[in-house]
């Protein structure tokens, strides 16, 4: 039997070919994994074909049809052969004079490289560099690269670059590991740390020509794979697109797959990084590991049920196995769960909009509306009440109020007090319980049990939670090692959420990594919502434990180019929207699918509206519910907040005015509380930043009327 190795590049190829094409392909490849090496040396079937003027003579073609080839790197043992592109006859021979493979000497990655191409690219930015600007890595010597296992060749070029665009057309031609080590670099972090982050891609002794020794190296892993038999083989190819299910980055791979830590580990991220990807992994890695285990000690939770759902489907694709050892369910679910099975039936859940009510009627009642909203009265009651726990008027006399806007004497908090107080009265009257309260009620039944439901749980969206739910979570598992993993990116904070790890006990200290690596989005859409975050106040970032991440975006890149955002601003409502549709249109008649398509805008009446649009002009549409993402076909619609964490190929954003975006209705007024004005200011912004972050390779954003704030 060959060995094959399948590479990046080659299932990108395979992915694009059409059908035909890739089930002869199929057929040919499974041909060839079943051959021995006699067989292979009697090219029984399979004629790899070496090339006249290639630039490593170890490469081959295979011929697929009469215009297309498969290119496979020939180890040279009669065993071991790597599938690394399909492409037609004449890009094959243009492929063959340029590529060489190499073993990095400090990495020990197979590498692939285009000299010519990277040789090219160097000149074009060495001349774009300004010579009187400031360098880009003036603060890093030549040997932090080479001991990084960046290439001599493209080292000199790097030394003098003055800006971060000059060096995404190089990091589009590195090898992955290489392309990794520089993105780390552009950042501050020591050389010792980044060393320590890729640790897992350096090696001690590299023999450069043992190329079967450098597939296993794990610096190989974010570009080769070595398939594991013919059931994988088929499993691989059945879905090409899936790349994180096989390819991992060294920093991702070594986040994930690392053997133990000793604690609770916390991994931010911009937006796009692949942290929901590493938490998967890090969910399939725990589950491997458990010995028959009893039920599901393994929790997998997240924000939402949409993206529970989401992410029950990924891991699937990546090991069914483990789904028999993980419970992936939001962190309402959990709560509801664990309060169901504790007091024997489900309990009534108090949703946000009977809550406001319910405050507004006590406010009114009391007389005290002049000088508190309803809105104020809950986000007092979830921000200081229940988020430090207060169970008494002494206890909120006790706390802090840090990062509230309207300052409170004795007096006014004892009139506060009163009516949240009442508050808690009217909804325990009405049987009922909001989401947070039953992960307070949750998290009491579960404190004193010395056994605990869960061995390690695994936290998306960590952004986004609040105290009471991560008090909750705290209480669902011991404290041990590996028992939390938790993932998140303060900057797609949507939920007026600021929580606290340390302060609910969790203590990451010493187990904190972040990732760079934007595998989503183009680096032009990428640029456009970082500046966007800039504009007006830029959004304050935070570490998801209280303190600020003061260089949240340094080393933050995206390897893929593609076209600028678009913005279009109209006067009216209805050409808007005529050219919404238009643009809807445009991307399906490129080839693009209705479902990798997704329409946001702020509001529900603002999505049926482009929706209503779309349909009357024939096109198919499919509204994102609430819970259970949809099969059917169709262009997707839903608010911005039913985007946050799902993708699209193109992605357009409706009604981006002044007026919604951000929304005036959800705004305090600045008069009345400056600090929760601010705040809400930035809660609107980073609604846009995440509905922007979720196009993978095209963005279209349109108004009309005023554009909002947040564009210009
Ligand atoms: N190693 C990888 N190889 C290929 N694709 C990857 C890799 N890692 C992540 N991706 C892809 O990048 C995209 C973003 O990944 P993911 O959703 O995990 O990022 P995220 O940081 O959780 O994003 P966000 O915070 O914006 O929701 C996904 O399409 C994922 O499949």
């Amino acid at each position: 039997m060959a060995t094959l190795t399948i590479a990046t590049s080659f299932l990108a190829d395979y992915a694009r070919l059409e059908n035909r094409l890739q089930r002869r392909l199929r057929d040919l490849v499974t041909k060839f994994a079943q051959m021995t090496p006699a067989e292979l040396g009697k090219q029984k079937g399979i004629n790899l074909e070496p090339f006249n003027g290639s630039a490593d003579p170890r490469s081959r073609t295979i011929r697929i049809t009469d215009n297309h080839r498969g290119i496979v790197l020939d180890v040279g043992d009669g065993e071991h052969f790597v599938l690394t592109r399909v492409c037609t006859h004449d890009e094959a021979e243009r492929w063959m004079a340029n590529n060489t493979f190499k073993i990095n000497a400090t990495t020990n990655a197979l590498e692939l490289m285009d000299t010519t191409a990277i040789e090219a690219e160097a000149a074009v930015v060495q001349e774009q560099a300004d010579p009187a600007g400031d360098r880009l890595f003036a603060h890093r010597r030549e040997r932090d690269f080479a001991g990084l296992g960046v290439t001599d060749e493209v080292v000199p070029t790097l030394m003098v670059l003055t800006s971060e665009d000059q060096l995404e057309g190089l990091l589009g031609l590195l090898p992955p590991a290489q392309a990794e080590a520089v993105i780390a670099l552009t950042g501050h972090d020591e050389v010792d740390a980044i060393y320590r982050e890729l640790a897992g891609a350096i090696h001690g002794e590299v023999d450069t020509d043992d190329v079967v020794a450098a597939l296993e190296a794990p610096a190989s892993q974010a570009a080769f794979h070595v398939v594991d038999g013919q059931d994988e083989l088929a499993d691989i190819l059945a879905q090409p697109l899936e790349m994180w299910r096989i390819f991992l980055h060294p920093s991702q791979r070594q986040l994930a797959y690392r053997d133990s830590y000793s604690g609770p580990a916390r991994v931010t991220g911009g937006a796009g990084t692949g942290k929901t990807v590493v938490a998967i992994h890090r969910a399939k890695a725990l589950a491997e590991r458990l010995e028959s285990p009893l039920g599901k000690p393994i929790l997998f939770t997240t924000f939402t049920r949409n993206l529970a759902q989401a992410i029950e489907n990924d891991l699937r694709a990546l090991d069914p196995a483990a789904l028999s050892r993980v419970d992936v369910i939001n962190v309402d679910r959990l709560a509801f769960a664990l309060v169901r099975e504790a007091e024997g039936r489900d309990p009534k859940v108090a949703q946000d909009d009977f809550c406001r009510k319910t405050a507004e009627d006590i406010v009114f009642e009391a007389g005290i509306d002049d000088e508190y909203s309803g809105s104020f009265l809950v986000n007092e009651w979830e921000q200081v009440v229940l988020a430090n726990d207060c169970r008494s008027r002494a206890d909120y006399f006790a706390v802090g109020r840090a990062g509230r806007g309207i300052p409170l004497n004795r007096r006014r908090r004892a009139v506060v007090w009163k009516a949240i107080d009442e508050l808690e009265r009217r909804l325990d009257q009405d049987g009922r319980r909001t989401h947070l309260q039953l992960a307070t009620a949750a998290a009491g039944y579960l404190g004193p049990r010395t056994t605990k439901p869960y061995e390690h749980v695994v936290v998306d969206e960590a952004q986004d939670l609040h105290e009471a739910q991560w008090r909750l979570l705290r209480a669902v598992v011991a404290e041990a090692p590996d028992d939390m993993f938790i993932v998140g990116d303060s900057h797609q904070r949507i939920y007026d959420r600021r929580s606290s790890l340390s302060k609910v006990g969790i203590k990451v200290v010493g187990r904190s990594a972040k990732l760079k690596l934007n595998y989503r989005t183009t680096h032009e859409i990428m640029a456009w919502s970082l500046a966007m975050l800039g504009t007006h106040d830029g959004v304050t970032a935070d570490d998801l434990d209280g303190g600020k991440d003061e260089h949240t975006f340094a080393g933050y890149h995206s390897l893929r180019s593609g076209p600028e955002p678009v913005l279009a601003g109209f006067t009216t409502r209805k050409q808007m929207l005529d050219e919404l549709v238009e643009q809807v249109r445009g991307w399906i008649d490129e080839g693009v699918d209705p479902m990798a398509i997704g329409v946001a805008a702020r509001t529900n009446w603002q999505v049926e509206a482009a929706k209503d649009a779309l349909d009357a002009a024939g096109l198919t549409t499919c509204l994102l519910p609430q819970r259970d993402l949809p099969n059917q076909p169709g262009v997707r619609l839903g608010t911005m907040h039913r985007m946050k964490g799902l993708e699209y190929e193109r992605v357009a954003i409706s009604d981006a005015d002044d007026d919604s975006v951000p929304a005036t209705w959800a705004m305090t007024d600045r008069d009345d509380d400056e600090v929760q004005h601010v705040s809400d200011l930035e809660l609107e912004k980073c609604l846009l930043y995440v509905a922007a972050t979720r196009a993978r390779d095209g963005l279209y954003i349109t108004w009309s009327g005023t554009p909002s704030r947040f564009l210009g």
